[in-house]
């Protein structure tokens, strides 16, 4: 059984993979992460990571397992079938990835989907798809977490997206502690972070620092 889609998931969204902590246990981090309570995880082993399928398999299957356990989403990035195979509860794909329809056919409503939009051109196309649950839009600002991301978006062009957007959006993107709050008063349903997280000296405070940010209603 998968859990629904929310938008009070995309509050506290922890986007990772083992390439993004380095000589760190993957499995203890996102538990550290659920134990202070974010609200999503993104599994998202890509670029430099060292595993090869079936580690990434068999590590999937463990986290997925705090994930159910913590009754927190296990989204998986880009990868359908993998998705499928670990039972999550979403999928994340982007403009470069595979086709969004062609995603929810395969899913078939099993899992939810969400999709990369980062252009007011892209948010009108997702508008007219039905079936999106989310739209994740970024990088709001400079990011060193992904080598071949789209232009800044800014503040002011979040605004814009979430003006025109049907579905909720999570922004992502070189957010730090101190973003928190402009990027909340965007409109934007929450935000999704890699490094913040992933480098937090003290992930329970830097977690609690995305729950108390309230989101403005727009
Ligand atoms: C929540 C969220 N938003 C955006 C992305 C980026 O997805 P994509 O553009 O497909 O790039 P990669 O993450 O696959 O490099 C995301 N993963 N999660
Ligand atoms: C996956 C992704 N998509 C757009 S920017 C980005 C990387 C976000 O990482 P960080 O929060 O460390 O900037
Ligand atoms: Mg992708």
């Amino acid at each position: 059984m998968t859990l629904k889609f929310n938008k009070r998931q995309l509050q506290a969204y922890f986007v990772c993979g083992t390439q993004d902590v380095p000589g760190k246990d993957l499995e203890t981090i996102v538990q550290t992460a659920l134990d202070a309570g974010i609200t999503a995880y993104q599994y998202r082993d890509k670029g430099a990571s060292q595993l090869t399928a079936p580690q990434r398999l068999a590590l999937g299957r463990r986290l997925r397992q705090r994930c159910a356990a913590a009754k927190v989403p296990f989204i998986v990035d880009d990868d359908v079938e993998l998705a499928l195979a670990l039972n999550a509860d979403g999928i994340h794909v982007g403009q470069k990835d595979d086709q969004v329809t062609t995603v929810l056919q395969r899913v078939a409503g099993k899992i939810f989907v969400g999709l990369s939009c980062s252009t007011v051109a892209e948010i009108e196309i997702a508008n007219q798809i039905d079936g999106i649950a989310y739209i994740g839009s970024g990088p709001i600002f400079p990011t060193t977490s992904k080598a071949d991301a789209d232009p800044v978006v800014g503040l002011a062009g979040l605004r814009q997206l979430v003006k025109v957007s049907k579905r909720p959006i999570v922004a992502i993107g070189g957010i730090t502690v101190q973003e928190l709050g402009p990027v909340a008063h965007t409109g934007a349903a929450g935000s999704a972070v890699i490094s913040m997280l992933a480098q937090s000296p003290d992930i329970e405070q830097t977690v609690n620092a995305m729950l108390a940010v309230t989101e403005v209603r727009p």
